[in-house]
Formats: C-alpha cells, sequence, structure tokens
C-alpha cells in the first residue's frame, strides 16, 4: 500500500465540529436495569420517587419509656412523676397492640414503633424503676426523641434525579426505600485497539526493539473514567489484513471505536487507508489536526459510530483523547457536563502561573503545554514545561496542568504569565517539599524516607543548573546538583553564593563503561584506555550533553581528541549505559550503578558529588529540616551505600 500524504490539517475547533457533526444527534445511549449491588458509579436513566414512607412508623430515637408528655410535666428528680408500666414493652420490628393511656408508660427501645396514645419518650437514664411503676425524674415535651414517619423521606417524594451518579452516598438512600434494581443509562461500549509490530504486552518479557503496549490500559481507565466500557481488542501488527479483521470486530461489538498508532507517514502507518476502505459514509472525517501533540490524529465515522485513530506517541494519544473522545463518552454515558475541558466555560479550578523559562513552538499548530506547578517565595504559582515530548509516558501522569499556546504565536518569553487549565481528573495538591534540579536514584531513597515519615513531596527534574538557577529564585525548597567547577577541581560548593547553603549528599563513582570482556578496555586503567581507544579505528564513543559534570570528565579523559561517536550526547548515566550494552557505542562515561545494573564492565575514574543547595530562608520549614535530618541519618546513608552510593 502506498503512502498517502496527510488529507489536509485542519484546525482543531474544525476537526471537533466535523466529528460532533457526524456523531448527531448525541445524547445518552439507552436504558438497561441494574442491580443495586452492580450499581455503584453508574449514572441514572430516570427520577427515583420514594415508593415507601422512611422511616415507615413513628420511630424511638432512645431506650426509655414511651408515654404522653403532659403526664411528664412538672416531674425532676425530687419530686418524680410516677407512671404505671404497662405490661407487654415494644418488640423490635413489631407492631404494638397495647395502647399509652393517662397516667402509663410502655418500655421502649431504639427503634422501637411508639404505641397509640404516646407522644413522647423519655430516655431510661432520667427513670426509676419502683415495682410495676416507673418513676420519671425528667419532663419531656411531645415528640420528644421520636422520628415521625416519612420525616426523612416521605413516600412519592424524588429522592434521586436522572443522571445523578451512583456514589456510596445515593446507593445506601435507594437501599433505605427497599429498591434493589435501577435503571441506569447504559455504558458506551469503546473498542480499543493497540497497532504496530513493535507492541508488545505489559507482563512479557522486555525485548530489544519493543515496547510495552501503555495506549491499550491508559486507554481502557480513561474510557472508565469517563463512564464508559472499555472493550480490549489487543495489539495487532502493521499489516493490513489484520487490522481489517480487528476493525471489523471492533464495529460490530462497540459503540466508539479507538485505535492508536499508525496514522502517521511511516512505511507502517497504513491505518487511515484500512479506514478508508472499511467504514461506512461519512468515513474519515479530519486526518492531521493542526495541534501539538496530536498532529496525527484521524477522526472518523462509520455511520453514526465514531472511529478515531490516535496518535501512537503515548502523551499525543491520551492528550487527543481527552480533548475529542472522552467528551463524547461522558455525552454517550450521560455525564456531559457544559464545560468543555478548555475554552469558554471553567471546568474545575483555574489559575495562572509564571513560566520560569522561555518556550519556542512550531507556529501554525495549537501547542498544549503539559506542567508541573511549584511557587515562588511569594506564593505565586510557576509552572515547569515538562519538555519529555509526545513520546513520554511520564508527561501526562506527572502534568499538574496544561497551557495553550496559539497558533500563531512562536514563542513565550520567560517570566510571562500564561492561563492553567486542568488535567482530566487531577487537583493539584500542596506538597510539604519541592525539589527541582538533577534526578538520582539516592534522592529516590531519601524521598521514600520522607514519604514514610509522612513528608510529601515533588521532583522536578530540569538538571543541575536548572536547579541551581531555580533555587535562586526562590521557586523550590531545595536543588539537586552536581555541578563540576574545574577551576578548582570540585564539585557544587564553588557554585554557592550568598543566600544558598549546601546539605551533604553523598558520592557517586563516575568511571568508563563498556561491554565486559571487551579487551581493549578490561583490565586496563581508565586514562590509559581511553587514549588507546581514541586512537583505535572502528571504536565508537558516546558522549555526555554540553555542561554536565560529566562531559568535563570525558573531556580531561580524550584530552582534545575526538573520537567517532564525540559529537553523540546522551543526557543521562542510563542512556549511556543502554547505547553502550545494546552496542550503539562501544565505551562512554557514567556512573558505576548504571554498570551494575546493566552487567557492563566498568573502569573507576573518580567520585561525583551529588549535594542538595536550599536557600537559607527556607532551612527551618518542616520539609526542609525533615530533608536535611533524614540525609543525616545513619539509616539512610546505610541504604545510599546499598545502592552503591558513598555515603
Ligand atoms: N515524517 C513524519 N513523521 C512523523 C510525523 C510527521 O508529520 N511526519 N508526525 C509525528 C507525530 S507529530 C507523531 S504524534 C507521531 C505519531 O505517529 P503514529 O500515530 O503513526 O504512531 P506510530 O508511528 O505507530 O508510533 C509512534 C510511537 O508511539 C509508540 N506506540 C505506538 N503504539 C503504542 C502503544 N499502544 N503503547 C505505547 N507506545 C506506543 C510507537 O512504538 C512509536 O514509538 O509520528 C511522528 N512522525
Ligand atoms: O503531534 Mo505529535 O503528537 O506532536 O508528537
Amino acid at each position: 500500500m502506498k503512502q498517502e500524504q496527510f488529507l489536509s490539517v485542519v484546525d482543531r475547533d474544525e476537526a471537533e465540529r466535523r466529528f460532533r457533526a457526524a456523531l448527531e444527534p448525541l445524547g445518552p445511549l439507552g436504558v438497561e436495569e441494574v442491580a443495586l449491588a452492580g450499581a455503584l458509579g453508574r449514572v441514572l436513566a430516570e427520577d427515583i420517587a420514594s415508593p415507601v414512607d422512611v422511616p415507615g412508623f413513628d420511630r424511638s430515637n432512645m431506650d426509655g419509656f414511651a408515654v404522653r408528655a403532659e403526664d411528664t410535666y412538672g416531674a425532676s428528680e425530687q419530686a418524680p412523676r410516677r407512671l404505671r408500666c404497662l405490661p407487654e414493652p415494644v418488640v423490635m420490628g413489631v407492631l404494638p397492640v397495647g395502647e399509652v393511656t393517662e397516667g402509663t408508660a410502655m418500655a421502649i427501645p431504639t427503634g422501637g414503633v411508639v404505641p397509640r396514645g404516646a407522644d413522647a419518650v423519655v430516655m431510661v437514664e432520667h427513670t426509676r424503676l419502683d415495682g410495676d411503676h416507673v418513676l420519671v425524674e425528667k419532663p419531656v415535651t411531645p415528640g420528644r426523641a421520636i422520628t415521625w414517619a416519612g420525616t426523612d423521606i416521605a413516600q412519592g417524594e424524588v429522592v434521586l434525579r436522572a443522571f445523578d451518579v451512583l456514589s456510596s452516598r445515593e446507593t445506601g438512600v435507594l437501599a433505605a426505600m427497599g429498591v434493589d434494581r435501577v435503571g441506569v443509562v447504559r455504558r458506551p461500549r469503546v473498542a480499543i485497539l493497540s497497532t504496530g509490530d513493535e507492541i508488545i504486552r505489559p507482563g512479557t518479557p522486555p525485548l530489544p526493539g519493543r515496547i510495552y503496549d501503555s495506549n491499550q490500559v491508559i486507554l481502557a481507565d480513561a474510557v472508565r473514567e469517563a463512564g464508559g466500557e472499555p472493550v480490549p481488542c489487543g495489539i495487532t501488527p502493521d499489516a493490513p489484513e489484520a487490522v481489517r479483521a480487528a476493525l471489523l470486530d471492533a464495529l460490530a461489538v462497540a459503540d466508539l471505536v479507538l485505535l492508536s498508532g499508525g496514522t502517521s507517514k511511516g512505511p507502517g502507518d497504513l491505518n487511515v487507508q484500512v479506514l478508508a476502505e472499511v467504514l461506512a459514509p461519512p468515513g474519515i472525517l479530519a486526518h492531521g489536526v493542526a495541534l501539538k501533540p496530536g498532529k496525527p490524529l484521524c477522526l472518523a465515522a462509520s455511520g453514526r459510530k465514531g472511529v478515531v485513530v490516535l496518535p501512537g506517541f503515548p502523551t499525543s494519544a491520551i492528550f487527543t483523547f481527552h480533548e475529542f473522545v472522552a467528551p463524547v463518552l461522558r455525552i454517550l454515558a450521560g455525564r456531559a457536563r457544559p464545560a468543555r475541558l478548555h475554552g469558554g466555560e471553567a471546568d474545575g479550578a483555574r489559575t495562572w502561573a509564571r513560566l520560569p523559562v522561555s518556550l519556542g513552538s512550531d507556529g501554525g499548530r495549537t501547542e498544549y503545554v503539559l506542567v508541573r506547578l511549584t511557587e515562588d517565595a511569594e506564593g505565586a504559582a510557576i509552572a515547569y514545561p515538562i519538555g519529555k515530548g509526545s513520546g513520554s509516558v511520564t508527561t501526562w501522569s506527572h502534568a499538574d496542568g496544561y497551557f495553550v499556546i496559539p497558533r500563531e504565536v512562536e514563542r513565550v518569553e520567560a517570566g510571562e504569565r500564561v492561563e492553567i487549565l486542568p488535567v482530566a481528573g487531577v487537583r493539584p495538591r500542596r506538597v510539604d517539599l519541592v525539589i527541582i534540579g538533577s534526578h538520582c536514584v539516592g534522592l529516590d531513597v531519601v524521598l521514600a524516607r520522607l514519604a514514610q515519615r509522612g513528608v510529601s513531596s515533588k521532583l522536578i527534574a530540569v538538571g543541575s543548573e536548572g536547579g541551581l538557577a531555580a533555587v535562586r529564585r526562590g521557586e523550590c525548597d531545595a536543588a539537586g546538583v552536581h555541578l563540576y567547577d574545574a577551576r578548582t577541581d570540585s564539585y557544587n560548593t564553588p557554585f554557592l553564593e550568598g543566600g544558598l547553603v549546601l546539605v551533604p549528599g553523598y558520592g557517586r563513582l563516575q568511571g568508563v563503561v563498556f561491554r565486559a570482556g571487551d579487551a581493549r578496555f578490561e583490565g586496563r586503567e581508565a586514562a590509559e584506555a581511553v587514549r588507546a581507544a581514541a586512537q583505535t579505528p572502528g571504536v565508537v564513543m558516546i558522549n555526555r550533553n554540553r555542561g554536565s559534570g560529566t562531559r568535563a570528565l570525558v573531556e580531561l579523559l580524550l584530552e582534545g581528541t575526538r573520537p567517532a561517536g564525540y559529537a553523540v550526547e546522551a543526557s543521562s548515566h542510563h542512556a549511556i549505559g543502554a547505547a553502550v550494552a545494546q552496542g550503539r557505542a562501544d565505551f562512554g562515561v557514567a556512573i558505576d550503578i548504571v554498570a551494575r545494573e546493566r552487567g557492563l564492565g566498568f573502569l573507576p575514574v573518580r567520585e561525583e558529588r551529588f549535594d542538595l543547595v536550599v536557600a537559607a530562608s527556607r532551612v527551618e520549614r518542616p520539609g526542609v529540616r525533615a530533608l536535611i535530618d533524614e540525609l543525616a541519618s545513619e539509616e539512610v546513608r546505610a541504604a545510599l551505600r546499598g545502592r552503591g552510593l558513598l555515603a
């Protein structure tokens, strides 16, 4: 099959308009009856009027005696009223046969039916027994300790309304009215199909070049959250026949069909062509939408059944799901709320935040930038863009919200204010400790300990320099840094200035990593091995990004040489480990933990310091105090050593 260009890239709102128009009239699906036991989370399809009074009878609220209030007037401990006890007490669950008349009382339990003639209940604590009489020591007014029939719910009263979502509060009320089956809106069935030769199921062993199917899971659960019922359809290879067969099956069972992947321009991106062949009119409505993430999105319909090919990249897939699909699902499920995720009316909390960094945008595409929020010293919100790209799976799960860069805007400057819109299902929460900077496994150890102590934290990974800048601007409590100063040949301390305090962290052993058994490195001394490798034809290195502490070390070892691979700059220790393990490079510089985790050879060079930098003005904050205490504690230092760190 030949590759075709995107039909035409349309505006976001135009794409949505076409999709909605094709599905019209759009409203809740039909009604189905379910047992109360399975009604949680369902949407009521009808108003519920109570078939009974609740309570169904005048009920005593106390253990005591049913009396005529007027017989107790004037009673006191000194001068109690003496009433004759009727021989038959009220029995739970049974209508009393006797009657309370002037000068008499009937023993009654809490929840018992108030007998004829009585208009109040005296609690047992205010009475004494005297043979077959009861002495009442306190007067009661009519109605005292009685709940009258129908005062909680009157028969015929509408208690729950159509489109109420049933939570435990509502199901309890239904039970109290004796209702055990309810009419609810049928849940839209959403078929979910992942496509791609490289996609494998979670739970199977990892394979080189393969990717776990995360879209299927996040989409299925997002469908549930929107009130739908996912119909997982598994993984289909990039083969038109396979996709066609799976699509036909999906169309037969579902109210809406979602595919992910295979919608851009690669040779395996055939899904849209299969759609074009298989779908009944109107077919494809938009393929290519001017937004980021999500450009290759394809919106289609087969009859009035929506069919959507979401981009394969996880962030793009879930973002476009929430933009275009979830609102439709909520309507079908009877859960529609009037406001859209963005635009016009408010939907959840909206806030403004300041951007700490400048940001370029493609222009020509509406760009959605997912952010993590923190606060500056004055409590103003700061929005850190999560710059991991559409292929990231953690961007969505880390995001506290997002902002929109309109099509015509090509750059947003540091310091500009942006409007933060909520990410579906997320309520930004305050944490006790915000750390911005470089990430390290050791930091995970410390933060896990803090969590056990009830100290919540948020880590925004922007690298050492970004962290230092953030702590200077007062945007966080601490920065994790490993910054090398060549002039003093030392770490971190030279970068401290007025108002910043160093909290000692730990060391990480840096060295040369290579595939175990490689005679060019095995058993040699690091500097000498790199010197020789740099002269050997065919040896390929992998470099670190400029500005990183490790890069400075690489330069030192290379002594001005530029072996093959020098221009390839990975941005983390793990990336160095992967490149060497997978044979894309023969050596690189990383920390020994990476070598150990991947079974690589390691030639030690020197220790790098990972410390925390705190603003002096924040040292006494409880979260920061706890961080300092934990880092100094012997348990944490032992745990750090256990992870191979020098503590
Ligand atoms: N030459 C061009 N290439 C690309 C363009 C373009 O305009 N011209 N658009 C880019 C954009 S933007 C996006 S977004 C991606 C989307 O591509 P597809 O929707 O065709 O998705 P795939 O190529 O199949 O996969 C992309 C990526 O996502 C991974 N993936 C796929 N399915 C899953 C899944 N179920 N779970 C987890 N991850 C999944 C897949 O392995 C790929 O890594 O195209 C750009 N390319
Ligand atoms: O649209 Mo893609 O989602 O930008 O990466």
